[in-house]
């Protein structure tokens, strides 16, 4: 017997109608983050530990939490070389595959200079400057993602940042995984450190005598790794962030003909994640939500992370709504990082969504696709951040830094502008310094 047929595995289906607003808020609701007051003071503790005592503080942290003895806390070239030797052709190939077509969306999509005469002699432009030194984190505690690693590689080595740091936990054996290590150096990383956590955060937003401080840190982890960041981005010392990119969700949207085991499958391929991943989802037919509880379960049952996701399960929620309007409402509202639309006609629907982190559009857009290789960027903002913040990208490895030149001339035209509205503020020296110059111009004319 499979040691998952006797696990107990459920996701709750309710109908949306039903629920009054105490219940629908509950229904959305990610699941907590491990005790978030507990988990501020011990991430707060570890941050000041690195602050504090910076290389023997982080061997002594790998040792407690990554089970590993650290000497050298960088990857050496020989274990590059070795990690390039290990790995099977095809997965090297899908990797460099992979990095390609990250590259030429990321490339397509990335912010151009701008230059606009806003008045005749009024020159205003965007440069664009890469930030300069950048971490990375690729997420090893539960599962390996080098493919995380193209995702921040690519657009940091397109912007053009001149030095980029990656961090990823070390196993026991003292190696990180050789695939992280292949990515990194496939996108063109400058150095690898092994270590995990909000020590690993802490250690690129302070540096120590081995990792450089970084002005910006980049990438998705668990709720250790999200906390630190949060709190090194709020100390003027500490480091700029991306977002906040925590535990992987999923909502989908599906109508009366999507296919249950399709639907089920990308469910389960973010519940698979951890278990405080989330999964939603939404369709107005009772018919094909019943099919896909049914479905969840029995595809549970046979993946290797089985029990993983059927606790990812247990705090998600299939939800009866009334129309595809009800649920588009139901997704702004819960602003998911992934949002899938399994219907007759997405592209229908694609006005009318307000937030979410990526799309996936029709029964043959997995997620997984976005995960890997489309070419779009899977580090998204999670728990309801896509209200507010965007996907990495090559933007956000970049500075836009406005320029504006003004002539004689123009300074005739705006000059009078500008002046009125800083004796509105009450500034004047601020309006003396237009008002001298006018007054110098009008002497010479
Ligand atoms: N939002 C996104 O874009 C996105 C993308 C990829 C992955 N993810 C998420 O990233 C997460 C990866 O998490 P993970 O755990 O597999 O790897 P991780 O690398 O984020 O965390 C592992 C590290 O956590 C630290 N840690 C473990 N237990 C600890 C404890 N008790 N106290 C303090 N520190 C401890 C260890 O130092 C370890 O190195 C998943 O939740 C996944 O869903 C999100
Ligand atoms: N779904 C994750 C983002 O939430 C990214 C990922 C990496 N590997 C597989 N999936
Ligand atoms: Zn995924």
């Amino acid at each position: 017997m499979n040691t998952l047929d006797s696990l107990d595995i459920d996701i709750r289906l309710q109908d949306w109608a039903r629920l009054d607003e105490r219940a629908r808020e509950a229904a959305l609701t990610r699941p907590a983050q491990s005790q978030a007051e507990a988990l501020k003071r011990d991430v707060a503790a570890l941050v000041a530990e690195v602050r504090q005592d910076g290389d023997a503080a982080l061997r002594r942290l790998t040792a407690r939490l990554d089970r590993c003895q650290l000497d050298a806390l960088e990857v050496p070239a020989e274990e590059f070389a070795a990690a390039e030797a290990a790995l099977a052709p095809e997965l090297k190939a899908a990797i460099e595959e992979a990095a390609a077509r990250i590259k030429l969306f990321h490339a397509a999509a990335a912010p151009l200079p701008v230059a606009v005469d806003t008045a005749a002699g009024v020159r205003v432009e965007r440069v664009l400057r890469p930030v300069q030194r950048v971490g990375l984190y690729v997420p090893a505690g539960s599962a390996p993602l080098p493919s995380t690693a193209l995702m921040l590689g690519v657009p940091a080595v397109l912007a053009g940042c001149r030095e980029i740091s990656l961090c990823s936990p070390v196993r026991a054996d003292g190696r990180c995984d050789e695939a992280v290590l292949y990515a990194a150096k496939v996108v063109g990383v400058h150095r690898v450190f092994k270590l995990g956590g909000a020590q690993a955060v802490a250690a690129m937003a302070y540096g120590t005598a081995s990792v450089p401080k970084c002005d910006k840190i980049f990438g998705p982890g668990n709720s250790w790794v999200t906390e630190a960041k949060l709190q090194v981005s709020a100390d003027p010392q500490g480091a700029a962030i991306d977002m906040p990119a925590g535990p992987s969700e999923v909502l989908v949207i599906a109508d009366a003909a999507a296919n249950p085991v399709f639907v089920a499958s990308d469910l389960l391929s973010q519940a698979e994640h951890g278990p405080d991943s989330q999964v939603i989802l939404l369709s107005p037919s009772s018919e094909l939500l019943q099919a896909v509880q049914a479905e969840t379960i029995r595809q549970c049952r046979e993946l290797p992370r089985g029990e993983v996701a059927a606790r990812a399960l247990s705090q998600s929620r299939l939800l009866k709504v009334e129309s595809l309007t009800q649920a588009i409402e139901v997704s702004n509202r819960y602003a998911p990082e992934h949002l899938i639309l399994q219907v007759a006609d997405p592209r229908a629907l694609l006005d009318g969504i307000e937030s979410a982190g990526s799309i996936f559009l029709g029964a043959w857009t997995p997620e997984s696709v976005g995960d890997y290789c489309s070419g779009s960027n899977h580090v998204l903002p999670t728990y309801g951040y896509a209200r507010s913040y965007s996907g990495v990208s090559v933007a956000s490895f970049q500075k836009q830094i406005t320029v504006q030149e003004v002539s004689a001339e123009g300074l005739r035209r705006i000059g009078p502008c500008t002046a009125l509205l800083a004796e509105a503020e009450q500034l004047e020296a601020h309006r003396r310094a237009v008002t001298l110059r006018l007054a110098t111009l009008e002497a010479g004319a």
